[in-house]
């Protein structure tokens, strides 16, 4: 079993409102979004373009329902602009999460990203990094991590991601060796490993010791499939319904949880199922993966 006082349960708001997709779910107010990750069982959110910017009313209005914010995501751009710029505004970030009691940020290089192109194919034309890069990206997370870790007590955690630098096992197994268990932790994604032909189980067995925050997120294969044959892009992808919650796709969630709780694994779970909110309503699909994780982990 998941030990309940040490392992919470969030959701993203990607499922009711699409920063990336702003159309998508626009007509989604923040209240309802947080409103309805409450009633469905969740204590912890990410965070979406409509959360108040100031902390003092976001707590209010997230304590009002019994959720806290426990991971915003971070886009990093290590390899291709000065360090000071990525540090400027990872900083400013880093400590908003931490006046919100945040534990970790999320971060993601976005050099050369083709995660947001829109007719860019996303299994096409990804930036391979070479020896320099590589150096430029680790040091540069070992530099961010420490500042963050020492500074304002948050764990920087990486997330590997589709169309960027770090997107399969063997770029995520690199970054990993090439950082700082210290300073650097992942963030393990689920449906990133399975979408690009990963095996999650593997990953999640291989990294146990450093990660720190998971994405439980499921792909419909089928969709998946699609998304490869008719060369789309990732965000013509997560329209059509590439990504779903945990349970309702092909990721096998058992053998991963399996792994978290064996090695005793303290931190967030949160559901990621970005998805039209017109065709998979997020209240129900909230309250979905909620009963799906409560049956297989007793959370
Ligand atoms: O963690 C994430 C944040 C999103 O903006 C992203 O595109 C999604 O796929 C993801 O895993
Ligand atoms: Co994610």
């Amino acid at each position: 079993m998941l030990n309940k006082e040490k392992v919470k349960l969030g959701i993203a708001p990607i499922a009711w409102t699409n920063d990336d997709l702003p159309d998508l779910g626009k007509e989604n107010t923040f209240e309802q979004c947080v409103s309805e990750m409450a009633l469905a069982g969740f204590t912890g959110s990410e965070v979406g373009n409509k959360y108040p910017k100031d902390p003092e009313v976001l707590k209010k209005a997230l304590e009002l329902r019994g959720v806290e914010i426990c991971n915003a995501w971070f886009s990093t751009f290590l390899i291709s602009k000065p360090y000071e710029e990525t540090e400027a505004e990872f900083e400013k970030h880093v400590a908003f999460l931490a006046a919100m009691g945040a534990k970790v940020v999320g971060v993601s290089e976005q050099s050369y990203s083709t995660q947001g192109i829109q007719d860019q194919p996303v299994f096409e034309g990804k930036h391979e990094m070479d020896d320099r890069e590589w150096d430029l990206l680790c040091t540069g997370l070992n530099r961010l991590g420490k500042l963050s870790k020492e500074k304002y007590g948050v764990a920087l955690t990486f997330h590997h991601h589709m169309g960027t630098v770090v997107q399969s096992a063997a770029e995520t197994d690199r970054m990993m060796e090439h950082t700082d268990p210290e300073y650097v932790s992942l963030l393990f994604d689920s449906g990133h490993f399975a979408y690009c032909g990963e095996n999650p189980v593997e990953m999640v067995t291989k990294h146990i010791k450093r990660i720190k925050h998971v994405h439980l997120k499921d792909i419909r294969p089928e969709v998946v499939k699609k998304v490869r044959e008719e060369k789309m892009s990732f965000l013509a992808g997560v329209r059509a319904g590439a990504f779903t919650i945990p349970g309702d796709g092909c990721v096998e969630f058992e053998p991963i949880f399996k792994v978290l709780e064996d090695a005793a694994y303290e931190g967030y779970m949160v559901v990621e199922a970005e998805q039209d909110p017109a065709k998979a309503n997020p209240l129900e699909y909230a309250i979905r993966a909620r009963k799906f994780i409560a049956e297989k982990t007793g959370l």
